[in-house]
């Protein structure tokens, strides 16, 4: 898939790894659609991004991806102003453990929702045109911590849904390409969060061996993110595929045993 005249919605669009794949987008001309909760982040992103790559590339849509009329009505408007919808990332995604209900709201119901609304918008099932969807995990789905159960439980059903939608949309002829991206930790705001009571609750206490781990492994930037993302987008050949971004082995993929039945 070429990049050019593209349209793109990203939830949780307005700063960390959202942004630095909203940017990469912009970069190669496509038109991009920031869905965040965050008002006053997400006005700041659109006024950097317009200034970057020029007024009206770019729009900023305030929704809480867990309001699902909300989410709907984010989709319609970013087809209503650039005419359609051809990649859909759902990025938006939250690290708590005390609220672990909204965790899993977020991480992977909205997700979940996120996927079936662009698949409204781009199935042939529907008579639309295509495109791709790229759910975001993380490596959390294949190292699981103590520290963060609840979350860890989200990512790996992201890997899941995604893998079995995939299956799905090549066996019903979606022309839509499904696949999933995993990082390790990421230069973001959302790893701050590791450290505080307010989102860990009682699993706070472990911070210290979740903060060797980070010492050990190391933290990538967000543009490696979006590197890895453009590639799982513009790849017409891959569908399904679990893509895990870490520092020591960089861009590379999960692979499965081969489906026994
Ligand atoms: N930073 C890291 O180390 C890693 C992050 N990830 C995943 O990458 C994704 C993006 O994370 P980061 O960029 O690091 O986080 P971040 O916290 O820097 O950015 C997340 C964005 O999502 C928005 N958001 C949060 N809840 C929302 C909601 N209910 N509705 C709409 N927008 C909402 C926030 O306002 C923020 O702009 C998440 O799914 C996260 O789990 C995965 C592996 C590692
Ligand atoms: C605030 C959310 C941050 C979540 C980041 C994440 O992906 C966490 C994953 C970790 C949970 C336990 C671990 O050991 C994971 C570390 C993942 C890094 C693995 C890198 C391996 C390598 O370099 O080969």
């Amino acid at each position: 898939m070429a990049l050019h005249g593209k349209v793109a919605l990203v939830t949780g669009g307005a700063q960390g790894i959202g942004r630095a794949v909203a940017e990469a987008l912009l970069r190669n001309e496509s038109k991009v659609a920031l869905v965040d909760l965050n008002t006053e982040v997400g006005e700041d992103c659109k006024k950097a991004l317009d200034e970057e790559f020029g007024e009206g590339n770019c729009i900023f849509i305030q929704c809480d991806v867990a309001d699902r009329g909300k989410l709907k009505d984010a989709f319609d408007a970013t087809v209503a102003k650039f005419g359609k919808l051809d990649i859909v990332i759902n990025n938006a995604g939250i690290n708590n453990e005390k609220n672990w209900e909204k965790t899993i709201e977020v991480n992977l119901t909205s997700l979940i929702k996120g996927t079936y609304l662009g698949l409204d918008h781009m199935s042939k099932e529907y008579g639309k045109d295509g495109g791709v969807i790229i759910n975001v995990s993380s490596m959390a789905a294949f190292l699981h911590s103590p520290h963060q159960p609840v979350y860890t439980a989200t990512k790996h059903g992201v890997i899941g849904f995604t893998r079995a939608m995939a299956d799905a949309a090549d066996i019903g002829d979606y022309g839509v390409r499904i696949n999933v991206l995993c990082p390790a930790f990421v230069d973001t705001p959302l790893l701050q969060s590791i450290e505080q009571e307010d989102n860990m609750g009682k699993f706070v206490k472990y911070k210290n061996s979740f903060k060797e781990k980070i010492d050990k492994y190391g933290v990538l930037p967000p543009s490696k993110i979006a590197e890895g993302m453009l590639r799982l987008i513009t790849d017409s050949s891959l569908n399904g595929a679990v893509m895990k971004i870490t520092c020591s082995k960089g861009i590379h993929f999960h692979t499965y045993e081969p489906l026994s039945a």
